[in-house]
C-alpha cells in the first residue's frame, strides 16, 4: 500500500494510508459518494445497512393490498428482510465460531453483515472498506449498538491488511469481490485465516457455459465500475491458495424473486433489468462458495 506522508505531529511522523492504484481512490470516491434511497432507507427499517441483495420467496401475505397506502413501506421492509436472509445464508456458511473468534469482513460497505456476525456469535468482527464514509458509518453505528468493542470498521486495501498470518477463524466477501485481482485476494485470505478457518463469497459472476461476459455483465460492470469474474475464476484463484470449495451454491433461481420485486419499487435504480436479464439468459448467475483453509 503507498502511504503519504504528513508533517510530523508531536514529533512522531503521521501517515495516512493513500489508495493502492488510481482504480482504488475511485473505489473509495463512489462509495464515499454513495447515498441511494434503496440502501438507506431499507437500513433504516431496523439499523442493518446492506449494500448486497436479497434471496428468498417474497411473502405476500405482508406485502398485502398494492392499493394499501402502506404498501410502499411494507415493499421497503420486505426487500430489506430478503437482503438479511442473504447474510444469515452466508453467516450459515461461517462454521462453528466462538465469542473467542475474530472475523474479516472484506469489503464490508456500511458494516450489517458484521453486525449480524457478531450478534450470532458473540465474536470480534474486523470490517474493511476503501471508503472511509462507510468505515465511520460502520464504527458510528456500532457505538450506538455499543458493540464497538467487537465490531470495527477501517479504510484498508483487502489486498494488503494489517491481520496477522494465521489469525483469524473465518473470512468473507459479501458483493465485494468484483473488485480486485481473485488470486491477490484469495492469497490474502489464505494467509490471515488459521488451517481449517473457513471463507466465504456471496458474488455475481458470469457463466462460463454462456461463453463471454454478457451485454448485461457489460452494463453492471459500467454501472458499478467493477469487472465481474467467471465462475471458472473463482474455482481456480481458491485452488491456487489453500482454499478448498466445501459448497458451491446457485443463488440465482432464490434472487430473482428479490430482482422482480425490486423492479416494481419507487426506489428502482435502473439496473433491475440487467440483472433480471442476465439472470434469465444464464449468462450471470448468483453464487455462494464456502472453502476451508487447508
Ligand atoms: C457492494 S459493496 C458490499 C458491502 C458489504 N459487503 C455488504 O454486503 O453490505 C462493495 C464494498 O467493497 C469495498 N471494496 C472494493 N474494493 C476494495 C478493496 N480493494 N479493499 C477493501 N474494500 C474494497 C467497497 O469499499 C465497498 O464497501
Ligand atoms: C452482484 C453484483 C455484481 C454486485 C456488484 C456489487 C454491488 C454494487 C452490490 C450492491 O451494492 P448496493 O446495495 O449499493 O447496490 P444498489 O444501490 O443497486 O442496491
Ligand atoms: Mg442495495
Amino acid at each position: 500500500m503507498t502511504n503519504t506522508e504528513l508533517p510530523t505531529v508531536n514529533g512522531t511522523s503521521a501517515f495516512v494510508p493513500g489508495p493502492a492504484t488510481p482504480y482504488q481512490g475511485d473505489i473509495a470516491r463512489y462509495w464515499n459518494a454513495e447515498a441511494r434511497p434503496v440502501n438507506l432507507r431499507l437500513g433504516d427499517v431496523d439499523g442493518l445497512y446492506h449494500h448486497h441483495y436479497g434471496i428468498g420467496a417474497v411473502d405476500h401475505a405482508a406485502l398485502g393490498d398494492v392499493e394499501d397506502s402502506e404498501y410502499e413501506k411494507k415493499l421497503i421492509a420486505e426487500l430489506h428482510r430478503l437482503e438479511s436472509a442473504q447474510a444469515e445464508l452466508l453467516l450459515d456458511h461461517l462454521g462453528p465460531i466462538g465469542p473467542e473468534d475474530t472475523l474479516v469482513d472484506a469489503g464490508c460497505g456500511r458494516g450489517g453483515s458484521s453486525v449480524m456476525a457478531h450478534q450470532r456469535f458473540g465474536c470480534k468482527v474486523e470490517g474493511v472498506t476503501l471508503s472511509s464514509t462507510q468505515a465511520d458509518f460502520g464504527n458510528k453505528r456500532a457505538k450506538e449498538l455499543g458493540i464497538e468493542s467487537h465490531v470495527h470498521a477501517q479504510v484498508c486495501n483487502m489486498l494488503d491488511t494489517p491481520f496477522e498470518k494465521g489469525s483469524i477463524a473465518a473470512s468473507w466477501n459479501n458483493e465485494s469481490s468484483m473488485y480486485v485481482d481473485l488470486d491477490d485476494l484469495m492469497a490474502e485470505h489464505s494467509r490471515f485465516l488459521r488451517v481449517g478457518g473457513r471463507y466465504v463469497t456471496i458474488t455475481g459472476c458470469w457463466n462460463p457455459k454462456y461463453g463471454q461476459p454478457s451485454k448485461w455483465v457489460s452494463q453492471i460492470n459500467a454501472h458499478f465500475e467493477c469487472n465481474i469474474h467467471s465462475r471458472r475464476e473463482y474455482l481456480k484463484a481458491m485452488a491456487d491458495n489453500r482454499l478448498v470449495p466445501q459448497a458451491v451454491i446457485d443463488l440465482t433461481p432464490d434472487t430473482l424473486p428479490y430482482w422482480e420485486l425490486r423492479a416494481t419499487s419507487s426506489l428502482v435504480t435502473g439496473i433491475e433489468e440487467a440483472f433480471i436479464e442476465s439472470y434469465r439468459d444464464g449468462s450471470f448467475q448468483y453464487v455462494l462458495i464456502a472453502a476451508d483453509r487447508v
